[in-house]
């Protein structure tokens, strides 16, 4: 599988960047995309008709320990804390405990009553979460788990296999979901040939920069320098993230031919992330909207915090699918459904009933 291909051939770099690889289901516009880490899921694809029904659940389930070799630079998978082997988690999870914790892609089961406690840093603005697990908002309380009596495991199964895609589309975010967070400034030649790297390796979608305000994002902040020598590459389109008119204008300027704009389901990453309400983000990507249509560009939506969010806790399925309608309205060509905090597993999705 290509996702296979793009690991091996690749510098420490690219294996990092390849854990923000969103993927997409190409059927129907409106698609599912879950930020995956390196050896996660995805890899599994092509070989689950193989795979016994006990393989594909402990696989898809949150409890699955992922092997030290694939923890990805920076991305630490600190789920499945009973794991005894020498690739277990538990060292990870003294580690882990030392470093700061980015907001996005970690999980982490702790033990009930368990105080939690996290800087959460959403594009430059950090902020702390603190609770425990008996309080109101947290996962645990609000059913998140995996089936585990043979019905629920039966039922899972088929509707893995029912649903598996025979074929999968990757928009691989690296060069910019990969590097916005980074601390260290990244040079812009780097950037460059990340790209083009990536872009040789046969990826088709490579999402290149953001057109951000540099004060919520430093590490994107040469996002024109980066588009000006990557937008005559050929054999990928490379869309760019524009939150409003003025960076859609920049991001048309410097040769984008594809946007993405991203809203949220969750109401706090929306005020957190581009500092405005999901209703005043949807006015903003209206104009965009609007803009792109004149210029026929081509625009992606984003909806993340699908499945839950760092500080609202599960999300509502309905909530996700009025914004998904919202983006829809507006003409985005496809909508990727993000689960941003990496915490959605096949037992995990909320009903509105639960909650
Ligand atoms: C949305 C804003 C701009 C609002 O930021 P704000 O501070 O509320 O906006 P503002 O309009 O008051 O502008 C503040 C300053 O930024 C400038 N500015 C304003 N817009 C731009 C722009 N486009 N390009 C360059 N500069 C800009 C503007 O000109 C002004 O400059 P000043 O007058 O102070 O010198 C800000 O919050 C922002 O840039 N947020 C981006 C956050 C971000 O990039 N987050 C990460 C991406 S989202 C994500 O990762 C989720 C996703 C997509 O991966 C899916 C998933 O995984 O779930």
């Amino acid at each position: 599988m290509q996702w296979n291909g793009v690991r091996r051939a690749h510098s420490i770099w690219c294996k990092r960047l390849t854990n923000n690889t969103h993927l997409h289901h190409p059927s129907i516009p409106v698609s599912h995309f879950f930020t995956m880490s390196s050896l996660e899921e995805p890899l599994s694809f092509d070989k689950l008709p193989s795979m016994s029904t006990m393989d594909r659940i402990q696989r898809f389930s949150s409890g699955a320990c992922r092997p030290r070799d694939d923890v990805g630079m920076g991305h630490r998978w600190i789920e499945g804390r009973d794991c005894t082997t020498s690739n277990s988690c538990i060292d990870d999870d003294k580690s882990f405990a030392k470093e700061s914790f980015p907001w996005r892609r970690h999980t982490r089961k702790l033990s009930e009553g368990e105080h939690m406690f996290r800087n959460i840093s959403f594009a430059g603005r950090t902020s702390t979460v603190s609770g425990t697990l008996r309080e109101s908002k947290s996962f645990k309380e609000q059913k998140y788990s995996t089936f585990s009596n043979e019905n629920g495991t039966s039922h899972i199964s088929n509707k893995i296999s029912k649903g598996i895609p025979k074929f999968v589309k990757i928009v691989e975010v690296g060069p910019r979901d990969g590097l916005q967070n980074e601390k260290n400034i990244v040079p812009t030649s780097v950037k460059v040939e990340l790209i083009q790297r990536l872009v040789s390796s046969g990826l088709p979608v490579v999402e290149a920069t953001s057109f951000v305000s540099p004060k919520w994002v430093p590490q994107l902040a040469d996002a024109k320098d980066v588009m000006d020598a990557v937008n005559t590459l050929d054999g990928a389109r490379l869309p760019v993230l524009t939150p409003n008119l003025k960076g859609f204008q920049a991001a048309v300027s410097a040769g984008a031919k594809e946007v993405a704009i991203f809203a949220s389901a969750s109401e706090s990453f929306s005020l957190s992330n581009i500092n405005c309400t999901i209703e005043e983000s949807l006015l903003r990507y209206r104009v965009v909207a609007t803009a792109a249509k004149e210029h026929s560009v081509p625009v992606r939506g984003y909806v993340s915090c699908v499945v839950g969010c760092p500080v609202e806790g599960p999300v509502l399925p309905s909530k996700v699918a009025y914004v998904v309608k919202e983006l829809y309205d507006m003409g985005c060509f496809e909508i990727s459904l993000g689960d941003t905090i990496g915490i959605g597993t096949p037992g995990n999705f909320v009903t509105e009933n639960l909650v």
